[in-house]
């Protein structure tokens, strides 16, 4: 499995130029990317880029990557990331890493998005895989019952459960907040539901990144895939 997602990483560096600024996504096949451009940088390649978590920082700077911010500056030319789900359109489920607020803040500001996963990653229908959705802790119960109302208005249902660090403590985000995943089954209509959470206070953001991938690269037994969005970034 990791060589598969070595190999997806491989992929999508080839359509890294000199001169490009880039999002850093998080994650093992992240990691891959970040180690892989790592050593394209120590071979002379000129590119800069911005970390979507604490963690893809300090791996970027153990592989000399050089990092800047989206204070510094306003555009990507790529994101390379994982994603826990993939369906045909292109949507993903993110966060299982606990990354999803500052990787959908870096995957909007670039003008591709690129995918990078094991080809178990592709699925039918978004679902399976616990929907996270990050959640300010200030009035969480209330936040919840909306999070349900709008799930049910979705036509969906399942579990939340607060999510844990492996130390048992709550999982806190790299800003500060909770996460709630959402054991959903099938989600029939992501971009509905996606919409519906973003329209509740108390919750900072969500897993389901519709719209934002441009292409996915898929490794798998038989080789790799390339998959590109027929749509325009954002449809
Ligand atoms: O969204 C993410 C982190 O927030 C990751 O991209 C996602 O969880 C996939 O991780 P991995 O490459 O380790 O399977």
């Amino acid at each position: 499995m990791d060589q598969l997602k070595r190999q997806a990483a491989a992929r999508a560096l080839e359509e890294v130029r000199d001169g490009m600024q880039l999002g850093l996504g998080t994650g093992s096949t992240a990691k891959h990317f970040v180690e892989l451009l790592g050593e394209r940088v120590a071979a002379g390649l000129k590119v800069i880029g911005v970390p979507t978590s604490e963690a893809t920082r300090a791996d970027a700077e153990r592989c000399g990557v050089p990092l800047t911010t989206l204070d510094e500056i306003d555009h990507l030319d790529i994101t390379v990331d994982g994603a826990d789900e993939i369906d045909p359109e292109l949507n993903l489920i993110k966060g299982g890493g606990g990354a999803l607020l500052r990787e959908k803040i870096v995957a909007a500001a670039s003008d591709r998005m690129i995918v990078i996963a094991d080809d178990s990653k592709w699925v039918p229908t978004l679902g399976k895989f616990p929907l996270p959705i990050e959640v300010i802790p200030f009035g969480l119960g209330a936040t919840r019952h909306a999070i349900e109302k709008a799930f049910a208005a979705c036509g969906v249902s399942g579990q939340m459960a607060v999510r844990k660090a492996k130390d048992g403590h709550v999982f806190v985000t790299d800003g500060g907040h909770w996460i709630v995943d959402a054991q959903l089954g099938r989600i029939a209509d992501p971009a509905s539901l996606a919409r519906a959470l973003s329209a509740i206070p108390g919750v900072v953001e969500h897993g389901l990144f519709i719209g934002l991938a441009s292409s996915a690269v898929l490794a798998g037994g038989e080789g790799i895939r390339v998959i590109e969005r027929r749509k325009p970034k954002g449809d």
